[in-house]
């Protein structure tokens, strides 16, 4: 096949952006081969494609106009992330003083950093007020008393995270937006104007508005609609007892993307027109002024930018006869199928394939039968020891949510633009792992 014809087999699938199919079977990322990659910086390796992550930043500044896009850093943050970020224009979310110490360190604006957290510890809460975050979004009574006992100033300006008893069904783990969940203050129980009374009895706290997030990996546009009539009407709720109009509505993130090639996936466009749609008829219902929107999306900025670069150690048969292809790496370094029963797709690169395909079960290195990254993998069936085999889609919750599971250090990751590497995570040691180990 022509690399013309390659490249559009790959053209709206689940790869990077600038990704490229070469006629060898040499699979290129922002113009740099995967296999030279796996070559100077061994494997498991995660690759992210710095163009991809730029591009989709700014289809989401183009989509919501005039409006903040927050990235969630716990997607998948570094100090190059963060720049990258920083220099698109995106605001930041972040939910842990770790998380806050890198965005420092990339010297990100501090205004436009918003801090999470459901039980978010004196640590965390001392390193927002010391860098001066734009926002905290409280999500207890307690912390609402914490923070009114601070003496800060400028006063920390506060966001009240709301339970709207939205459903966005999706996996049960990371939904957030119905109650019986940890995060926020519930709508239907009067918690969350409780709350607003509480931020907006104290002189020290400046209550700058309201906030929800409905969970992660969601594709039902009704359900964005819903949060954010719900959401108004709360905004115009405030106003009626309070006399006091918000500026602010953060809308959360948690939109979903294909992870294998024919998934749905929200586009920023459909989407942005659905949210501001119905924040701005809920407003005009209930002569509101329409506030600044606030969207936070982690994975549909990060997650397809990333491939994950693995080697091949070992091919054997089950005892029923389904072939097992092992590779260098796992649930250390991706816990998404163990946890939610997430669906990758593989490939093999580096070299053209002799023969037919079949259905193999990729499963990784560690201790655990459990440890099955792709149980329907396509993939050549003369796939042997050596070979290098690439995931899409894994630029989110794979690094960020990486383990040292059997002690087995995580993957580096390597920026990709324009023909050349560059390492932004080096890849954790044996020496490092000892190094924490002071018994
Ligand atoms: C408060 C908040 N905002 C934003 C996000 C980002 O979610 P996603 O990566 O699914 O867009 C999360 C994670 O679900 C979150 O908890
Ligand atoms: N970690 C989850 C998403 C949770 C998002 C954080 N609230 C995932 O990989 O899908």
């Amino acid at each position: 096949m022509t690399a013309t014809g390659v490249r559009a087999r790959l053209a709206g699938t689940v790869w990077p952006g600038t990704a490229h199919l070469r006629a060898d079977g040499e699979l290129t990322v922002g113009g740099v081969p995967l296999t030279e990659l796996a070559r100077r910086y061994g494997t498991p390796l995660h690759v992210v494609d710095e163009e991809d992550v730029r591009r989709r930043c700014r289809a989401f500044l183009r989509a919501f106009p005039d409006q903040e896009v927050a990235y969630a850093g716990k997607a998948f943050l570094c100090r190059g992330m963060a720049r990258w970020i920083a220099e698109e224009g995106l605001s930041l979310d972040v939910c842990s003083a770790g998380e806050l110490a890198v965005a420092r360190a990339a010297g990100f604006p501090a205004e436009r950093i918003l801090m999470h957290g459901n039980a978010k510890t004196p640590g965390d809460l001392g390193a927002a007020l010391s860098y001066g975050v734009g926002r905290i979004v409280v999500d207890s009574f307690g912390e609402i008393t914490r923070l009114a006992a601070t003496v800060a100033s400028p006063r920390p300006r506060l966001l009240v995270r709301v339970t709207p008893g939205v459903d966005g069904h999706t996996h049960a783990a990371v939904t957030t937006g119905t109650d019986g969940q940890k995060f926020g203050f519930s709508l239907s129980s009067g918690a969350a104007a409780e709350a607003v009374r509480r931020v907006l009895g104290q002189r020290g706290l400046d209550l700058a508005g309201l906030h929800c997030h409905l969970g992660s990996q969601i594709t039902d546009l009704d359900a964005f609609d819903r949060a954010a009539r719900r959401m108004v009407a709360l905004l115009a709720a405030v106003r009626d007892e309070h006399g006091v109009t918000l500026p602010q509505l953060d809308l959360g993130g948690g939109f979903g993307i294909a992870y294998r090639a024919g998934e749905p996936d929200l586009d920023p466009g459909p989407l942005a027109e659905r949210m501001l749609g119905a924040a701005r008829a809920a407003c005009a219902e209930h002569r509101l002024p329409v506030p600044r929107i606030t969207i936070e999306p982690g994975r549909a900025i990060v997650a397809r930018a990333g491939v994950t670069v693995y080697r091949v150690v070992s091919v054997k048969r089950d005892a029923a006869g389904g072939p097992l292809v092992a590779v260098d790496g796992g649930m250390s370094d991706n816990p998404r199928p163990s946890l939610y029963g997430a669906r990758y797709s593989v490939r093999l690169i580096g070299r053209r394939a002799a023969g037919g395909d079949r259905v193999v079960t990729v499963v990784g290195r560690h201790c655990e039968a459990g440890d099955v990254l792709v149980r329907d993998a396509t993939l050549p069936a003369d796939v042997r020891p050596g070979d290098l085999l690439a995931m899409p889609c894994t630029g989110a919750y794979h690094h960020s949510m990486a383990s040292n599971y059997n002690l087995v250090g995580r993957p580096p990751v390597v920026a990709v633009r324009a023909g050349a590497a560059r390492p932004l995570v080096r890849r954790e040691t044996e020496e490092d792992l000892l190094r924490r180990d002071v018994g």
